[in-house]
This record gives C-alpha cells, structure tokens and sequence, in this order.
C-alpha cells in the first residue's frame, strides 16, 4: 500500500510542475510571441477562444499546477463552480466591452473570444443587455459559492465584519457634519452663557451615570458608587465564566426528554463544525503509507458526571406505599441514567416490584423506568431511572478507551456505547461474529451502523479490511460511497444487493479452498503465511426489509450460508431493521446471527423477535439500546455512541484524500450484475489474461494491475485457467505453475477458439 501512495504522490508532483511549466510557456506565447512554433499555435488557440481574457489562463494553470502539488481536494461540484463562475464573468466581460455585434467581434478574438462571444450574443437576445448582466452576476456569485465551498449568509457576514470598521468610520463622520451638530456648534458660539449652564448640566448628568453604573470607571465613584463596584465584582466572581460552548448551554437547561431534538442535534452539528475543516484536514505528505485517520477528527466526549438528584430516598418511599419492604443498596449513575440496586425484605416476591414499574415512572416523574430483575449474581433488582440533563455519549470518548487502542489486527473493534455506570463498551465483532441490529424507526440504528463503520476505520486499511455496504434506503450509508475500503460500489438496488450477496459467498468459498489447501484453518493463520493477505469483509446491511420484500429466499439463503460458515473465511454480518417480524427476522436469520442489539421498539412482542425476552419496549429512544452478544446471559443496557454527519465527513475526507476507491470486484462487473448474470460465463479478457499469464506469472494482483479489474473478477480469471489446464493447483503461498509456454500460447489459443 505504501507503494501505491508515494507512487501517486509522484505522479501528482509531476504532473504539478509541468502544468506550471505549461503555465510559463502560455504566458510567454502570450505576451512576448516568443515560443516557437507550438507557443504561436497555442497563443492563437487561446486568443480564438478567450480573446483577451485568454491572459488569465496562465494564472489558472499555476493555480492547477501547485493544486496537483499540494494534494488535489477537487470535486465534481467545485469543479463546476469554477467553470459556471469563469464562463459567466467571461461573458460579463465581453457585454462590458460595448460591442456593436458581440457573435462577430467574438469570432475576430475580441473581448472574450469566440466562448465569450457566443454566450453574450445568446444571452443578449434572450435577456436583453441589463437583464443579462443580472443574471450572469447573481450565476457568478453562485460559481464562488460553490468553488469556495462557502454559504451566502457566510459570505456576507464575513463582508460585513471586514466593513464594519469602515462603516463606524462613516457613521462618526456623518454623525460630525449632521445638521444638528453643526446647529449646536453654531448656538454654542453664539450662546456662551447658555453654553457654559448646559455644560455644567452635562457634566452632572455624566457624574450620576458613572455612579449608577459602578463598572465603568469605578475609581471615580462616590462611596455608594464605589460600593456598587466592589458588590459587581464580588457578584461576578462567584459567577461561572460565561459558557460559550452552545452544547454546554444545552445540558445545563434541557432535561433528557430525553437527548437532543433533531433541531439541536443540527445546531449541535452545526457548531461541532469549524466551516473550514477541509483545509485543516491535512494527510501528512511527508509519511509514507496509508494513515489511519486521528481520532482528533471527532467530537470531545462531554459527560456530565453530576448530573441529577439522586432519587434513593423517593424510589423506597414509593415502594414503601405499596407494601413493598426494600432498601436502595448501591447507587450507579451512567450518562444517561441511573440505576438503584434494590434488595426486598425476604418474603417480597420479585413479580410485585417488576408489576410496580409504571407507579415508579410516575412517582419519580420520569418517561419510563426498567427493571432487570435480578441482576444477575447479585440478590438484588436493578431500578433503571432516566436522568434529568442526560449526557450525549460521544464516539471520540468510548474509543478513546484502552480496550480499543490496545486492539491489535486480528480484532474488529467496535464502539458500541457506555454501559449504564459510564464504562465503555468496545465489542469485537470478529468474536460476535455477526450482529443484527433492530429498532423501531428514529431509534438509533443508523448513528448505530455509522459508528461501527466509523470505528471500523479507525483501525484498518483499505488493504486488509473491505465494506460492502447495502443501503436499500439511498441515503444512509452515502458519506461512505468514496471509501477506498469499498467492497463494490455502495448497493442501492434490492436486486443488485441480492446478487452481491452471492458474490460474497463465492468468495467465501474460495477461501475454505485456499484454506484447505495450504492446511490453514482461518484467516489469521493464512494471513500469517501467505503472500498475498485476504482482507476482512464486512458487510453491512442498513434495511433487510427492503431486500426481504425483493428476493426473500435469495437474500436469507446467503445470509444463513454466510453466517454459517463465514467467521472463519473473515466475513461478517451487520445487519440493521425497522421491522421486527418474523417475515424479516426469520427463524433461520435469527438462529444463525447470535449477536443482537435491540434499539426501542414499540411492543414487547417487537422485543421478543429480536431478543427472546421483553424489554426493548422501555427503552428510551435516541440511541438507548440493549446488547445482547452471543454467550451472554442477559442483555447490557448500553447508551450508544453518537456521531454526527460532519464527523463521519471529516473522516471520510481524511481516508479519500489518499487514495481513490479500489473496489475488491470490478466496477463493470458490478454494474453488470443481475440475478441472471450470476451464472457463470466466459470473461472477455480471458483471453488477454492467459497471455499476461503465459508471459509473467500466475498471480491474481498482477492480473488485477495490469488489466485495471478487481480482486474476484482476477481470482475468477485464474479458477477458469486452472480448468482450462493454462495453470496448475493452488499451491499454497508459491504462485501457481503455469503449464504452457510461450511457444506453445498461440496453438493453444487458436486450438480453444476452434
Ligand atoms: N447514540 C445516540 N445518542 C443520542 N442521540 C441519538 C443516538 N442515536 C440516535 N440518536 C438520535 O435519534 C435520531 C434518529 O437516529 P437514527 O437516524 O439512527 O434512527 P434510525 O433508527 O436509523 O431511524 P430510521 O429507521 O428511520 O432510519 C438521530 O437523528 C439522533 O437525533
């Protein structure tokens, strides 16, 4: 991968200087003639089309020059911006030249030259002189907006700031030379009795202001004054300093009612944004390799330890008034609730208290409560109270913690959430070894999924991990579709979704054989004696409705097979649904994914498809879940770990400055894909393949290099010369024998086409 990198660096740089030579020499053609033949061809080309404004083009090739330097961030809709701004100031340009007939003047290299020309004339007729020069303006606005990446109201608040000064400046000057100052001047010379009597005035009035408000000029004071001063400042001592973090604002005023309301998830994302983070985000040119993104790309985790009352002493007197006997023996805050441990009087059967919840969430007036009863190995019930002023349990935060830095390559850590005392829970989904997600819409699945991608890619490269993201919805998964950790393209289409599937299970099967073959038992002890190492592929699924209603027994036959056999061969399933039923969730679904999340659901029938046991239906939304991983005896409850839009940007926009996607199947076979397709049949780069085989060697990557095709499409090549006897066996780490010469190829070739 290192390799890849700095190569493409290279590439760039050199690209870079001789765009900025191109530059020099343009600039010479253009003023001075003196180029040669190539330069008069090019300055006469430029000038035809540009006219005069044909001088700014080598000051964009030195711009485009130290971009490719400096590591292009270009994308399609900057590149627009740049075009719609150049064109409709080119244009403007022409108009303000006052041509007779701008087409003719245009075609003579005048003004802007025949583009400039031609859109002038176009625009004239259908708009008329004024009417254009409008509309070109408010399109070359537009064009900076988008190029600068910048919003209007940003813009012109910027302006505003930067003008202020001289606005002031304008007012005093005004408010120097308004009538009535000058009138006032004018009575003062004439007056000066008059004058001296309103001086004195003044003088006391401003004497009374000062001592009115003691923070002025306190020194100057009166005693009472002086006074006022020293309470002002006592008063603001004891005062906090002003928050000027907004979220903080948030905690401190708003109860969870719990989290954040979409509106102030928005505002939070919002100022969690510093606008300009595209240029901050900067990949060390200097390191060779891939970099794995800084955690500092995501937001600081903002707990609030103290939050609410503690409620002990109302929770006993409730179950006191209901004839329960029991004592609150420990207390156990977390960032979003807080759990009293309940021990009974013997004699008090478990079922009252559990009967009681509904009389709890009243008494202690909170939205629901739960009851875990009992909490495992301990003679006591588990009381879940929501907090008042919950905390957002930040992505950066459970990440941070040693589990997940201590990780090494064979895990696939994940940041799940805080449990309810406040403990991260970091889960490895290579033990789960799927995970399916479900919970009623709005309940958390989606920042769920993100933050598993997220976590995810805070540990691998795109060399030894691959995504294949399903994402029926269109828009869940879409600030992921640049990775170059993408299995294929990101899978929109139900249909499509269903035939990936079955390419992932090929692939699973050709690693059982490679497995087999070189007496390996998984992917880690491949890895660790093969040549070239298998990634880790994880396949995420955001809604299995939806491909449920499309092919059923496709999509279910792979997911079972997968989940069956595909640990070992390092693939895994997360897959996430709205809709807990059994037609979803189907028996065999559910008996082959052991690990499972349960966000809020609306029954507790809900709770029981995905749990086998209630208890999701009191759960309180906004990323409040239970995890139940395989082995376990009973479920966690764990507050999940937020992340919002812009953090997943930054990320995403760390990893794709360095690499373009490289999607482990080829991209035209992607788009090819259909149920149908599936079936085998013969590659039309068979043929070239067997030559670059007979040539060099038998090796899937150099197939996939040479020929620009992805890892199975390559691996597909080989399996279909191993029958054609072009190439011998898998040989375990050595490249396979290839069994035909180059002398021999041609025979071969005509012989198979006959
Ligand atoms: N871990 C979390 N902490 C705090 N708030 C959260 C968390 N997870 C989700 N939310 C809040 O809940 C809202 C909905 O979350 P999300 O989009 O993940 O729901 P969903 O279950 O995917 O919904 P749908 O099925 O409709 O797509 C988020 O916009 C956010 O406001």
């Amino acid at each position: 991968m290192a390799g890849i990198f700095s190569l493409k660096k290279r590439r760039n740089e050199i690209i870079g200087i001789l765009v900025i030579a191109w530059a020099i020499f343009s600039l010479l053609a253009l003023v001075d003639g003196a180029a040669g033949v190539v330069g008069e061809v090019a300055a006469d080309f430029y000038t035809f089309f540009l006219g005069e404004a044909a001088l700014t083009l080598p000051i964009l090739f030195v711009l485009l020059g130290l971009k490719f330097i400096t590591g292009p961030d270009i994308n399609k809709i900057k590149i627009a911006g740049f075009f719609l701004a150049y064109f409709s100031s080119l244009t403007i340009f022409h108009l303000s030249q006052g041509f007779q007939d701008s087409f003719a003047s245009g075609l003579l290299g005048a003004g802007g030259g025949v583009i400039g020309g031609t859109t002038a004339h176009i625009f004239e007729t259908v708009f008329g002189s004024l009417g254009s020069r409008i509309i070109l303006l408010s399109l070359t606005l537009v064009g900076l907006l988008l190029l600068f990446d910048v919003f209007l109201t940003d813009f012109v608040s910027y302006l505003f700031s930067a003008t202020s000064g001289l606005f002031s400046n304008f007012k005093e000057i005004l408010a120097k030379i308004s009538p009535s100052v000058l009138l006032a001047q004018l009575k003062k010379i004439i007056s000066s009795q008059d004058n001296a009597e309103s001086s004195s005035d003044s003088e006391e009035n401003d004497e009374s202001a000062i001592a009115k408000n003691p923070v002025l000029t306190p020194e100057e004071n009166n005693d009472s004054g002086k006074e006022e001063a020293k309470k002002f400042e006592e008063d603001s001592s004891d005062k906090p300093e002003a928050k000027v973090d907004p979220k903080d604002d948030f905690f401190e005023e708003n109860p969870r009612d719990i989290g954040l309301s979409d509106g102030e998830k928005a505002e939070d994302e919002e100022n969690s944004t510093d606008k300009n983070w595209q240029e901050l985000i900067e990949v060390d040119q200097e390191e060779e390799g891939y970099q794995i993104p800084p955690l500092e790309l995501l937001e600081e985790d903002d707990i609030n330890s103290e939050g609410g009352e503690d409620k002990s002493d109302l929770l006993e007197k409730t179950l006191d008034n209901f004839g329960v006997d029991a004592d609150v023996v420990e207390t156990r805050k977390g960032p979003t609730l807080t759990r009293y441990e309940v021990q009974p009087e013997t004699g008090v059967k478990v079922n009252k208290i559990v009967n009681l919840s509904d009389d709890i969430a009243l008494s202690l007036a909170a939205k629901d409560v739960r009851i875990e009863a009992p909490i495992p190995g301990k003679s006591a019930l588990g009381i879940e109270v929501p907090n008042q002023g919950a905390s957002l349990v930040r992505l950066k935060g459970v990440l941070e913690s040693s589990d997940f830095k201590e990780g090494d390559e064979d895990e696939l850590l994940i940041g799940l959430g805080r449990a309810i005392e406040g403990s991260p829970v970091v889960a490895d989904l290579a033990e789960m070894p799927h995970l399916l997600i479900a919970g009623a819409t709005g309940s958390g699945k989606s920042v769920c999924i993100n933050s598993v991608i997220t976590s995810l890619l805070f540990q691998h490269s795109p060399e030894d991990l691959k995504l294949l993201l399903i994402d029926p919805k269109k828009v869940e998964l879409v600030n992921f579709k640049e990775l170059p950790h993408l299995f294929s393209p990101v899978v929109t289409d139900c249909k499509k979704a269903a035939s990936t599937l079955k390419l992932v299970v090929e692939e699973m099967e050709k690693r059982y054989e490679k497995f087999a073959e070189s007496g390996t038992r998984g992917i880690e002890s491949y890895n660790e004696q093969a040549e070239e190492e298998l990634p880790y592929i994880i396949v995420v699924i955001d809604e299995l409705s939806d491909l449920m209603m499309v092919a059923a027994n496709e999509v279910e036959s792979s997911i079972c097979r997968l989940a069956q056999m595909s640990r070992a061969a390092g693939i895994h399933l997360v897959i996430a649904t709205q809709r807990p039923s059994v037609d979803v969730i189907t028996g065999l679904i559910k008996a082959n994914i052991p690990s499972r999340i349960a966000f809020a659901v609306s029954s507790n029938t809900d709770s029981r498809t995905i749990l086998d046991e209630s208890g999701a239906e009191k759960l309180l939304g906004d990323g409040d879940m239970l995890y139940y991983p395989v082995g376990a005896k009973k479920p966690y409850r764990v507050q999940g770990s937020f992340i919002n839009n812009e953090e997943v940007n930054r990320v995403t926009f760390f990893i794709n400055q360095q690499t373009d996607p490289e999607f482990f199947i080829d991209e035209d076979e992607f788009d090819d894909l259909t149920l149908e397709e599936l079936e085998d049949e013969e590659d039309e780069l068979l043929e070239d393949a067997i030559e670059l085989v007979v040539e060099y060697r038998a090796s899937i990557s150099m197939l996939q290099r040479r020929l620009h095709i992805g890892h199975s499409r390559a691996a597909r090549l080989i399996d279909n010369m191993e029958e054609m006897g072009v190439v011998g066996p898998y040989n375990g780490p050595k490249p396979r024998e290839v069994l035909i010469s180059e002398d021999e190829l041609d025979k071969f070739l005509s012989d198979e086409q006959e």
